[in-house]
């Protein structure tokens, strides 16, 4: 079988397809797409499609080691995101030409079913009791919710008693009936995250996200010292080359690598490994489209640690498009009581509608995330 033709189509609401074609027929669909960034990702995406034009779609892992190794310069969101996507589409066209799922290349089931969790709250947490009773009523038990708004470097006892007040609202309407993940989504300094940890703690989250920026990793273990409350990150790391000093320096409870950002399924497979030599837990990133929760759920359903998945309905980044919008069997992503059942249909079983991608693609909108500033007019991390 040789590849013979890439696209990419970008669609609302912030997201980008990928159709690999082959001389067989068979064609494999993947989701490269770093938020904000869709165009940079296309252009890496067309680089690499010059070397992968005429190559066997079979030899996901020499192809995978091109991508990333013969460029000279390797890693980071954008390449990463870029080969990503690839290979989800690889394993896709893998699945279909051998007539099986995924997970049943990755050595089969380890689980019956994938439990997920659902967004509430939004970019500056509100509402958030109505959005929590509005999922419980269709089964959800457990939620994620930016844990603050913008945090000054070193910020007020208001702002912290705002950010705790908020949670201490959520354990008095609902006891400990659900559970929740605290995203700090790095808008939190050292300094400040020690300070917010420490109060959050009578709370007991289900984990605390991003607790600082992934360039300030060297926190997490102290971090974790001081605190009770699982830590978790890794939507902002990029390959087993970062994940591995993390996991090597402690202080992660959880890792969440981005199934559209780390390399996919190729490279994601070998951080769940590595997690659990460590005694960590995987939890896929996935604010995303139905390609890249789909990766997500093959790597979930062979990957013993593997605990929760996050998944992007009805989540406040879907403005103009939601993750089911392009999939024709959607049915197959139906949650009972939260959980995902695994897919039966060949390679990552997700059947597009291209004629409504190719449609909605002509007018993608350019997303980006918004620019928050402080009240003196610095930069705030969004
Ligand atoms: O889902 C999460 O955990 C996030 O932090 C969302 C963030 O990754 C946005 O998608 C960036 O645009
Ligand atoms: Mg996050």
């Amino acid at each position: 079988m040789k590849i013979t033709k890439i696209s990419t189509w970008r669609v609302p609401p912030r997201w980008m397809f990928l159709k690999i074609e082959t001389d067989e027929g068979i064609v494999g669909w993947g989701e490269p797409v770093l938020e904000g960034k869709a165009r940079t990702v296309e252009a890496a995406v067309h680089e690499l499609s010059e070397y992968l034009i005429g190559q066997d779609p079979a030899r996901i892992n020499d192809l995978w080691q091109v991508m990333y190794r013969a460029g000279f310069y390797r890693g980071g969101g954008i390449l990463m995101s870029a080969i990503a996507g690839i290979d989800q589409a690889l394993w896709d066209i893998k699945g279909k030409a051998l007539g099986v799922p995924v997970y049943q290349l990755l050595g089969g089931l380890v689980r019956d079913k994938v439990k997920t969790y659902s967004w509430v709250g939004g970019d500056r947490p509100a509402d958030i009791i109505r959005d929590i009773k509005e999922r419980v009523a269709v089964g959800f038990d457990t939620f994620k919710m930016n844990g603050c708004e913008e945090l000054a470097v070193i910020d007020s006892s208001r702002a912290i008693d705002t950010a705790v007040n908020k949670v201490a609202e959520i354990r008095e309407a609902f006891g400990n009936t659900i559970e929740f993940g605290l995203d700090f989504h790095g808008r939190v300094t050292a300094p400040m995250a020690k300070v917010l940890i420490k109060e959050l703690e009578p709370y007991r989250p289900l984990f605390i996200e991003e607790p600082v920026l992934a360039e300030q990793a060297e926190h997490y273990p102290r971090l974790a010292a001081q605190t009770h409350i699982p830590i978790a990150a890794g939507e902002r790391m990029f390959s087993r080359f970062e994940f591995k000093n993390v996991l090597a320096a402690g202080g992660l409870a959880i890792l969440q690598p981005d199934l559209s950002h780390a390399g996919g399924i190729t490279e994601c497979m070998k951080i769940a490994a590595m997690a659990e030599s460590y005694d960590v837990a995987l939890a896929p990133h996935c604010p995303l489209g139905p390609i890249a929760l789909a990766s997500c759920l093959h790597v979930d359903f062979v990957s013993w640690n593997a605990f929760i998945q996050e998944q992007s309905m009805g989540i406040h980044y879907n403005k103009g498009g939601e993750v089911l919008d392009y999939v024709l069997n959607k049915e197959d992503f139906a949650l009972e009581s939260g959980h995902i059942k695994p897919f039966t249909k060949p390679g990552l079983g997700v059947e597009l509608n291209e004629e409504l991608i190719i449609e909605r693609s002509k007018n993608a909108p350019d997303w980006r995330n918004p620019l928050w500033r402080h009240a003196d007019g610095s930069v705030a991390e969004w």
